[in-house]
């Protein structure tokens, strides 16, 4: 396989086998070529990505180019990869900030858009787990439901500052009682030790780190997890903790570190350790600084922007091929390269809690964002159970249902409430 590189420079690459002019993005590189250079990794995003719809059109490469015959790159030619790399780190970055679905007419009133419409339509594929509540609950008889939840953007509203995304108590109540009907476990990325201060309920099991960091029920057989270990929690009782990565602890603090010498001099930039992985935000960056002279933006840190964050990002984590990155809401997630993930997850806690035969549960697992895709992906392979994905945008998704925001989160919490309490009066 070949990759076509994208980059947006007036340069010329010069080889021993071929030589082309790439002003959008003329390189040709094998697979093979860029494993030999380290540069090919399991990253969920890719690192080099197809030409831009933009850039599509001015695509001219020769087909005779197709055949590649083996150049070698000299570290400038490394580093502007790199630089590649940063540069569809931005695309992704840019492509996953969704349009605003309002917008004013000239009498200042909102008016609808396109997008209420595509929502609309993108429901058909995706049905409101609200007005699917009947089909949900008819599935649901003779099994037991275990419900697993996101936090950000899931339990509580995203908002600009990640340290003040509480939930309300209304939510918090609502949490509380649904998980004295269904066993409940909270799933986040974020550590578990923050996820479980911001929910507060001892009644339910935590995962952080995106899945690596699992505080459940005592397992009868922990076959098959090397780094399941018998632990107490906060109340003193007996619990598995499972960290499959927690030989990355030391490699994560010293990039932690590196990212907040090299980010946080960016306005609005904020760096987040969660323990196993790390987030490095950008909600609050300006996502572009143009035509300012070079001067200014070396001498005025506030002109610094999306681009800067993923190459900065790109700059530390260049040195650490066993971290990964993957993209979030107006974040970059800095990972383990490990075999473990939210559906991971999810299979680990439904086995703990003595649900490995399929037939007898119906898991519900409620998210918004990218990494929940692991998990609504695994309950939908073979039918398993049902991903809800809560967004108030059109976005592809392997749910089975969908939830406009965490309010409908909450009332679809508490229809499963009085559900539950109707047929067990039956
Ligand atoms: O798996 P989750 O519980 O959804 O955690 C994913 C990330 O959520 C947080 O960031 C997001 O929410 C913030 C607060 O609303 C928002 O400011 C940010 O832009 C969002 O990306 C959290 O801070 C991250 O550490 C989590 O990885």
């Amino acid at each position: 396989m070949y990759y076509l590189l994208n980059n947006n420079d007036e340069k010329t690459l010069k080889s021993g086998s071929f030589s082309l002019e790439y002003g959008n993005f003329y390189i040709l590189i094998s697979d093979t070529r860029l494993d030999s250079m380290g540069l090919k990794s399991s990253h969920t995003a890719p690192i080099l990505t197809e030409p831009t719809p933009r850039n599509k059109s001015r695509l001219q490469v020769p087909s005779h180019l197709l055949q590649y015959s083996g150049a070698t790159f000299s570290p400038r030619m490394k580093a502007e990869i790199i630089e590649i790399r940063a540069n569809n780190c931005l695309h992704s970055m840019e492509s996953s900030s969704p349009p605003h679905k309002k917008s004013r007419d000239f009498n200042n009133e909102l008016v609808a858009t396109d997008m209420d419409g595509a929502y609309r339509a993108w429901q058909l594929k995706y049905p409101s787990a609200l007005a699917s509540f009947e089909q949900i609950t008819n599935f649901a008889k003779g099994k037991r439901i275990t419900l697993f939840l996101d936090y950000d953007g899931t339990l509580s509203p995203i908002v600009d500052n990640p340290d003040c995304a509480f939930m309300s108590n209304d939510m918090r109540v609502a949490v509380k009682n649904v998980a004295k009907c269904f066993p409940t476990a909270i799933i986040s990325g974020r550590s578990r030790d923050k996820v479980y201060e911001f929910v507060g309920l001892t009644e339910l099991n935590y995962a952080g780190s995106h899945g690596m960091d699992i505080m459940g029920p005592v397992r009868q057989s922990s076959a098959g997890y090397h780094d399941c270990i018998r632990s107490t929690n906060k109340q003193g009782k007996e619990v598995n903790l499972f960290q499959p990565a927690s030989e990355f602890l030391p490699m994560i603090d010293e990039v932690f570190n590196s990212l907040v010498n090299n980010i946080e001099e960016i306005q609005g930039a904020k760096v987040e350790n969660n323990k196993f992985c790390i987030s490095v935000h950008y909600r609050n960056v300006d996502e572009k600084v143009e035509n300012f002279p070079l001067a200014s933006q070396i001498f005025i840190f506030h002109l610094l922007d999306w681009k800067t964050v993923a190459q900065r990002v790109h700059d530390v984590i260049r040195n650490y091929p066993r971290l990964r990155l993957t993209h979030g809401r107006k974040v970059l997630e800095v990972r383990p390269v490990i075999n473990w993930d939210k559906g991971k997850a999810v299979t680990f806690l439904l086995e703990s809690l003595g649900f490995s035969n399929y037939d007898d549960v119906l898991p519900i697992y409620v998210g918004d964002d990218q990494t929940d895709e692991d998990a609504f992906k695994v309950l939908r392979e073979g039918n398993r159970g049902y991903g809800i994905l809560v967004s108030s945008v059109p976005k592809e998704s392997n749910a089975f249902f969908s939830l406009r925001d965490p309010q409908e989160v909450m009332e679809f919490l508490k229809s499963l409430v009085v559900w539950t309490k109707k047929t067990s009066t039956l």
